[in-house]
């Protein structure tokens, strides 16, 4: 990474997303570069939050609680922890570990074991009720027509990840399994989410291939070393430049399924803190909402990185008088609440099961508290609790897209009620009736962005709106969890890449006289619609 000319660099936002992309500017750029990153609250790290309370000092995590190695965003992720020191407080967890291994479905009213080996799956195929149906529709999946691309328009080929898993396997699959892990990742309605932005290897598989067993068995050949999924040049690139530099760590994460750190997740916001403000090209500004980014340079700033949700940022690059949006679809996808409910209880096996933990489908009945799933957080890392080594904790998720679809306003509901609720669902569930010995209720307010169907279309107007745009060309870029992945290590991966095009186009303006390229951070969409037939 390379600039010539010190600038001044606004990032809005001080999630990991806005965290990320001042760190990679304090990297690359020149000594005199200036970096202001502006968050609105008194704390950084977003909706990653970790939180010891008690005289044990037991660990919650709030958010996010691990991370996976894996695909090329996990290759960031690793690199950027090499690069601050962590790996001394990593915390591995093995593919054979049952944190790993062991995942459950509770339907109709009971733990379902989900598959995770080969002769797993062939049995649970034929006794699990969340299964029912699944062996003719697989049977049935290879000779179910590619859906034809309407009116040719590429852009916005796509179809809710319900409608896509009924098509090609069954309602039943779609209504159950599927419905519960959309819970678990996006805590959002699986009729509405687009199987293109959230599911993208089933949508190539289907486009490329014609069928998701065909994409399977061919990928499963060795020979075949394609990806499903459309890989940019650039990507393809920071991949290889990735796994040369950083060999000795891969080597040692290979067996490794998903990881944390010592003192958790927040961590990794606490070190990439420490750096910046040991910077001395970065100021960081808390508790000021930005207001407006109109005008042509504001207060000398060069260029302006939008990290936060792009409703918001809808809010002040609006033009009051003006009735037209400045940029397209800013507010179009809601995000959804999370109630994040932590308990700890001081005995060890209180649970009926081990494993990382289970989810709700939205088919299970008696669902009265919107219970979207429950981690068992004290069977994957119990070296995070040294002083509580006797403790099970859990954590309880509910809302999600309940809260949008049944209009609840949880700002006046009390965290006491909050947490009856979770204690409720565990009774329910789990039959756990002792009283926890620490407890914590966070309203994780508009924590995930959703994507809806047509969201790739969506973006991709966007990006041609901001790169036409007299005021914002070339002077905002938006990255973040609102725009293309709202994983940890996806923000991460998208930083860098918005930050390493931001100073190339630079660097080539300047040093070799071409056009500056305009970069909106959503070079993306550029790559991908090409590959879709
Ligand atoms: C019950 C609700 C939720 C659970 N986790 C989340 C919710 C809403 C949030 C969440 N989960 C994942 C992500 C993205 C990746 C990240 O930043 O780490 C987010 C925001 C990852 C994830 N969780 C599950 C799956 C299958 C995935 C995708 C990839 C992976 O395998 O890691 C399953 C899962 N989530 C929860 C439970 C209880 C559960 C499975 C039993 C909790």
């Amino acid at each position: 990474m390379q600039s010539i000319q010190p600038k001044h660099y606004a990032v809005l936002g001080g999630g990991i997303s806005g965290l990320a992309a001042a760190w990679y500017l304090m990297r690359g750029t020149p000594p005199k570069t200036k970096i202001t990153l502006l968050e609105a609250t008194n704390r950084l790290g977003g909706w990653i939050q970790t939180t010891r309370v008690g005289e044990e000092q037991v660990l919650f995590e709030q958010g996010p609680r691990t991370l996976r190695p894996s695909g090329l965003s996990g290759l960031a992720t690793l690199d950027m922890i090499i690069q601050l020191k962590l790996t001394q407080s990593f915390l591995g967890i093995p593919f054979s570990h049952p944190a790993s291994k062991k995942r459950y479905i509770y339907y109709p009213n009971q733990l379902n074991e989900l598959p995770s080996s080969f002769f797993g799956t062939l049995t649970s195929l034929f006794t699990l009720p969340v299964l029912k149906g699944i062996i003719p529709g697989l049977l049935r999946e290879p000779f179910v027509p590619k859906r034809e691309l309407h009116n040719n328009d590429k852009d916005f080929d796509d179809e809710s990840i319900h409608s896509f898993v009924s098509r090609r396997i069954n309602s039943h699959i779609a209504d159950n399994m599927i419905s519960a892990l959309v819970h678990g990742i996006y805590a959002g309605d699986v009729t509405k989410l687009s199987v293109r932005s959230t599911f993208p290897l089933l949508y190539y598989s289907e486009r490329k291939y014609g069928s998701l067993l065909k994409a399977m068995l061919i990928k499963s050949s060795k020979k075949n070393n394609d990806s499903i999924i459309p890989i940019s040049h650039q990507d393809q690139i920071l991949q290889r430049t990735l796994v040369e530099q950083n060999k000795e760590l891969l080597e040692s994460v290979q067996r490794v399924s998903i990881y944390s750190f010592r003192d958790g997740v927040e961590e990794l916001v606490k070190a990439i803190e420490n750096e910046l403000v040991a910077s001395e090209k970065v100021e960081i500004i808390r508790g000021q909402a930005i207001q407006t980014i109109q005008g042509k340079r504001i207060n000398g700033i060069d260029h302006i990185i939008s990290t936060i949700p792009s409703s918001e940022l809808k809010k002040i690059v609006d033009n009051h008088h003006s009735k037209s949006p400045s940029l397209p679809h800013l507010d179009y996808n809601p995000a959804v609440t999370v109630a994040v409910v932590n308990l700890a209880y001081n005995r060890p096996e209180i649970l009926p099961v081990i494993g990382f933990g289970y989810l709700i489908p939205r088919t299970t009945p008696n669902n009265p508290n919107h219970g979207l799933g429950v981690v068992f957080d004290s069977c994957a890392m119990p070296e995070q609790d040294p002083k509580a080594a006797a403790i099970t904790k859990l954590t309880v998720m509910m809302g999600g897209h309940y809260y949008n679809d049944n209009n609840i306003d949880m700002g006046n509901i009390s965290d006491e009620e909050i947490l009856s609720q979770a204690q409720d669902l565990v009774q329910n569930h789990l039959n756990i009736t002792a009283a926890p010995i620490h407890a914590l209720v966070r309203l994780q307010k508009n924590c995930i962005p959703q994507y809806y169907v047509g969201h790739y279309g969506r973006m991709k107007q966007l990006h041609e709106a901001i790169k036409s745009n007299g005021r914002y060309a070339g002077k905002l870029s938006v990255t973040g969890a609102s725009y293309w992945g709202m994983s940890v290590n996806d923000c991460v991966l998208n930083a860098r890449k918005l930050v390493e095009n931001l100073l190339n186009s630079d660097f080539e303006d300047e040093k070799i006289g071409v056009t500056k390229k305009i970069i909106t951070g959503l070079e993306r969409v550029e790559e991908e619609g090409i590959h879709v037939n």
